[in-house]
């Protein structure tokens, strides 16, 4: 409701057009290399997402990416096919020999870019910058061009350069915040100054050097910017670009501009740059972490069971997420409850009560708690002892120096007894390696996690054993063991976790 009233004093635009930059700037994150095969398909998904325009390439830069951007415009997308080119001829020739429909030029034009880096006065960038865009517009190609730096760039220079290009035939014009300096104010009266005098609509390319990569893009629009350059996930040079989900998301729910973009893809493609570029998401991302839609605290679960605005700003399927309650440390009885009622499973007070508690000592002692490990612990209360589908028969374990750490494992599947001896990096390794190499025959377990904790002090301590495991339907539990010899508490809790998964399948 306060953004109404504030609203009131913005030039919106009507619309705002999205530059996706994932394939460009998005690649300049460090560490990060897309194959031609890689962009193809993220490209793809870019063009069904309903961005405006994909910068795919830098094509003078490589022959890979020459590839990229030449498969890409053979696709005949609906999204514009964009290439980056310096002010140079040899950049934009590069681009123009790939089929382009759209060509992003740029020159930095701060006094650090032209002193330092370009070694050219102003006059000069000014030409190149005219000269190019000339030349582009002479090839009948759509024009974009980016004052790198403009952020730290003199005012009434920066304005003569973007005047000229303008004079010039460009379509678009990029304000580039390069290394994030700028804080929402400082944007939103930049952009209104530019508005003043520019009439070809205006962008801006935000870096996120201070976290406001997103806040400055939101501000310029405010100040009537009609397009953005955005990556997935907030990929980028540096602390990276602003996040496309984020900016997406909040000038469709925040500023109710209408938009082309199918939001409710946002998560898969998330998900699916995380998986090609290699680089997570943080659960708190906003829009798309893992956590952007779960609960956990009881006081927010007990709202959400009610009404899931009161804890959510907007609905996960409008972003193609899914809501999750999380038993833990804060869990409040109602999450329990209403775990509990899905899977059919009724408790008296006081059984319930064991429950409450042991979930609540296992979340001080900072375990996290699946749906499998709350259904163990009803029906332990219940008095039903959790079917044991394997069961261990027999282990034995060699280790000492010079010797190869060998366990040798005998499980009892399902009434079937199999025996697997196998070595390792010590003997809990060799324990598990034998254990998944018998179950590797039924079933894909894998280990995701394993933490082992001394309880008590002293060489006969307690040690307790945590794991978490996996199946290739992505069913997961957890296993606990506390015993005093660290590798039966380990195999123990192993047998715990796929046992809860074989329950579950
Ligand atoms: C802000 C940004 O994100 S801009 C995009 C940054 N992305 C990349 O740089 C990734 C791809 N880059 C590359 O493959 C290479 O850097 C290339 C092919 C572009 C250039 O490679 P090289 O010719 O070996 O030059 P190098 O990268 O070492 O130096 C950059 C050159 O471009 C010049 N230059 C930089 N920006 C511009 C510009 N906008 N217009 C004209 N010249 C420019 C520099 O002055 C320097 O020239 P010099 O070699 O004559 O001194
Ligand atoms: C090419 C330009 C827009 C750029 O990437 C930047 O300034 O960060």
């Amino acid at each position: 409701m306060y953004i109404e009233t504030v609203k009131k004093n913005m030039k919106l635009p009507k619309t705002v057009r999205i530059l996706d930059t994932t394939l460009r700037d998005g690649e300049q994150t460090p560490g990060v290399a897309m194959t031609v095969d890689e962009k193809i398909r993220i490209a793809q998904r870019l063009d069904k997402l309903g961005v405006d325009t994909i910068e795919v390439a830098f094509p003078v830069s490589s022959p890979g990416e020459r590839e990229v951007a030449r498969e890409i415009h053979k696709l005949n997308l609906n999204s514009n096919v964009c290439g980056l080119a310096r002010a140079l001829k040899k950049d934009v020739d590069a681009a123009i020999d790939c089929d382009v429909d759209y060509i992003h030029t740029f020159i930095g034009t701060s006094p650090l870019h032209r002193k330092y880096k370009l070694k050219m006065g102003k006059e000069e960038i000014l030409s190149k910058a005219v000269d190019t865009v000339e030349y582009i517009k002479d090839h009948g190609i759509t024009a974009e061009f980016s004052a790198e730096d403009a952020t730290r760039t003199e005012f009434d220079y920066l304005k003569k350069v973007y005047g000229a290009v303008e004079d010039a035939g460009v379509d678009y014009i990029d304000v580039p915040d390069t290394v994030g300096v700028m804080i929402p104010s400082s944007m939103n009266y930049l952009i209104s100054e530019l508005k003043k005098d520019i009439k070809v609509p205006i962008g801006v390319h935000c870096h996120d050097d201070f976290g406001l990569a997103v806040a400055n893009s939101l501000s310029a629009v405010e100040a009537g910017a009609e397009q953005v350059h955005a990556t997935i996930n907030g990929l980028g040079e540096r602390a990276g670009n602003a996040s496309l989900e984020e900016v997406v998301m909040a000038l469709i729910t925040r500023y109710g501009i209408k938009m082309n973009i199918k939001t409710e893809l946002l998560v898969s493609i998330s998900e699916f740059v995380s998986r090609i570029t290699g680089v997570k998401m943080p659960p708190n991302k906003a829009i798309v972490g893992d956590n952007a839609f779960a609960h956990e605290a009881g006081i927010h679960v007990h709202g959400v069971l009610q009404k899931a605005e009161t804890y959510e700003p907007i609905t996960p399927e409008m972003v193609g997420h899914t809501r999750r309650i999380v038993l833990g440390k804060l869990t409040g009885a109602n999450a329990i409850k209403a775990k509990l009622d899905k899977y059919g499973i009724e408790l008296n007070d006081q059984q319930f009560e064991k429950v409450f508690n042991q979930i609540k000592g296992l979340g001080d002692r900072g375990k996290c708690i699946t749906d499998a490990d709350l259904k163990s612990m009803a029906e332990n209360v219940l008095g039903k002892a959790q079917k044991e589908i394997v069961k261990l028969e027999g282990f034995s374990v060699m280790t000492g120096d010079n010797v190869m750490p060998t366990a040798t494992v005998k499980l009892n599947i399902d009434g079937e007894i199999k025996t697997a001896a196998k070595t390792g990096v010590g003997p809990v390794d060799a324990a598990i390696n034998a254990i998944q190499s018998l179950m590797g025959e039924t079933v894909d377990i894998e280990l995701d996690e394993y933490h082992i904790e001394a309880i008590t002090g002293g060489t006969n301590a307690l040690a307790e054993v945590f794991v978490i495991m996996s199946d290739e339907n992505g069913n997961r539990a957890t296993g606990r063991s506390t015993v005093d010899d660290v590798v039966m508490a380990s195999v123990d809790a192993v047998l715990d976790a796929i046992n809860k998964i074989l329950i579950e399948r």
